[in-house]
């Protein structure tokens, strides 16, 4: 992969990047069939999309086909087809090209430590390549979310997501635009990622401009897997698989999704209040029209007992998403694990803070406290290493 360090000035003619405030800141395997799981809304999956010609689907499904097909990249990979070897040695034989991307690699470790200080710690145990290359990863995601929730989303339309998602094709084909470009270029030279995750969160990005309610949980899954559950797919080829795992690669790159799924629902359950006040609902309609609810009630803000018996029954699925999403990390490469479970640790604490806030997440922020940060840190190490049951055995002895 010559050339990636090449980054071109000619992008698309918006300069996406403009819009991305941080871009220039500087600174900044049991082999299973498929089997839906968590399914709260056991009735006939209501996503029948615009597309009626296909047959019907339910999101899961959809969304289960692209996990099979990441895993089985890396089989391919492991197989011997392309090598981070093979990549290393033509980047060793060109010191100056290895000093830029050295530079561009470091730029993404500044903003992810700007934007993301406990994740940045956490991936401190993880080898020096591997970090890098989640770094190049979590800035092209920040960038891409950036889009629709930065300073300038009001000024993004369909096009400026059409042109982003061609600058996308071409750092997958070692055209690189800027120098986070070319990070994650070489990233994706190097390790089985496949673009589909890339190209499906923009896809989430397009869903965020044109559709601000979901009827069901089958159409809030599928959003939740566009902007949440693609970077679990990114993240894993990089991560890597331990050696010993005896898991399938499937059922480790579904928990990645679970976990994904779990995050974006911890987080739209967090922000009721904030999003109503931009006129979106995520929660699922269906549901809330069952619960005696409807978005009335959410623009009104009134903690009832109807509301906390809703929100009981959302966070439960949270939570259902998170213990799914568990039975993965302990499969990932052992120096890997550490900002997996911290980050999972952080995440599952907010829908605690959302109980602690007696189910107001309309007008009060469910946060984690600097100290339980800090705290999740070394628990998250010591889950690494031990494995969250031999963990509590210890703590309870
Ligand atoms: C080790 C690790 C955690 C790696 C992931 C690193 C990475 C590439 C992160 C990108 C995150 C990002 C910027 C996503 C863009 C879309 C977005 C913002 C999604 C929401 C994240 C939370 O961000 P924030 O609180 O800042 O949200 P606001 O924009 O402020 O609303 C999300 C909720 C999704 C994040 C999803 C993950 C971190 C999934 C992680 C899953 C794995 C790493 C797979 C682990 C593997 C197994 C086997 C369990
Ligand atoms: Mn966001």
């Amino acid at each position: 992969m010559s050339g990636v360090l090449f980054w071109v000035s000619c992008g698309p003619k918006e300069n996406t990047n403009s819009l991305v405030g941080l871009a220039y800141s500087g600174s900044g395997r049991a082999q299973r069939r498929f089997k839906p799981c968590i399914r709260f809304v056991t009735g006939a999956s209501a996503f029948s999309s615009a597309v009626t010609a296909e047959p019907l689907r339910s999101s899961e499904e959809r969304v289960y086909e692209v996990v099979l097909k990441q895993a089985a990249l890396v089989k391919e990979q492991s197989r011997g087809r392309k090598t981070a070897l093979d990549f290393d040695k033509t980047y060793e034989t060109d010191f100056n090209n290895v000093e830029l991307l050295n530079a561009a690699y470091d730029r993404c470790g500044e903003v992810c430590a700007e934007y993301a200080k406990t994740f940045y710690l956490g991936t401190q145990l993880m080898t020096a390549e591997r970090r890098k290359a989640i770094w190049a990863i979590y800035v092209w995601c920040r960038r891409t979310d950036e889009l629709v929730d930065g300073p300038n989303a009001s000024h993004i339309t369909p096009t400026a997501l059409d042109r982003w998602e061609q600058r996308l094709a071409d750092v997958f084909e070692g055209r690189p635009y800027d120098m986070y470009d070319a990070a994650l270029s070489h990233t994706v030279s190097k390790y089985p990622v496949d673009i589909q995750p890339f190209k499906d969160m923009i896809e989430g990005m397009r869903m965020d401009l044109s559709k601000s309610r979901y009827n069901n949980f089958d159409e809030l899954y599928l959003y939740c897997y566009y902007v949440a559950g693609t970077v679990g797919l990114m993240s894993v080829p990089v991560m890597g698989i331990a050696p010993e795992s005896k898991a399938s690669t499937e059922s480790i790159y579904n928990a990645a999704l679970a976990l994904g799924i779990a995050n974006q629902l911890t987080n739209i359950l967090r922000d009721v209040g904030e999003d109503a006040r931009r006129g979106r609902v995520y929660l699922p309609q269906d549901e809330l029209a069952q619960a005696g609810l409807s978005d009335d009630d959410i623009f009104r803000g009134k903690v009832t007992d109807k509301w906390r018996k809703f929100m009981k029954g959302q966070i439960k699925r949270a939570r259902m998403f998170f213990d799914e999403a568990e039975k993965g990390v302990a499969e990932l490469n052992s120096a890997s694990r550490w900002p997996v479970w911290a980050s999972l640790l952080l995440y599952r604490q907010i829908l605690d803070s959302i109980e602690a806030n007696d189910y107001n997440n309309f007008t009060k922020r469910a946060y984690v406290g600097k100290m339980k940060k800090l705290l999740s840190l070394p628990v998250a190490f010591g889950i690494s290493l031990l494995g969250p049951q031999n963990l509590t055995k210890m703590v309870k002895r």
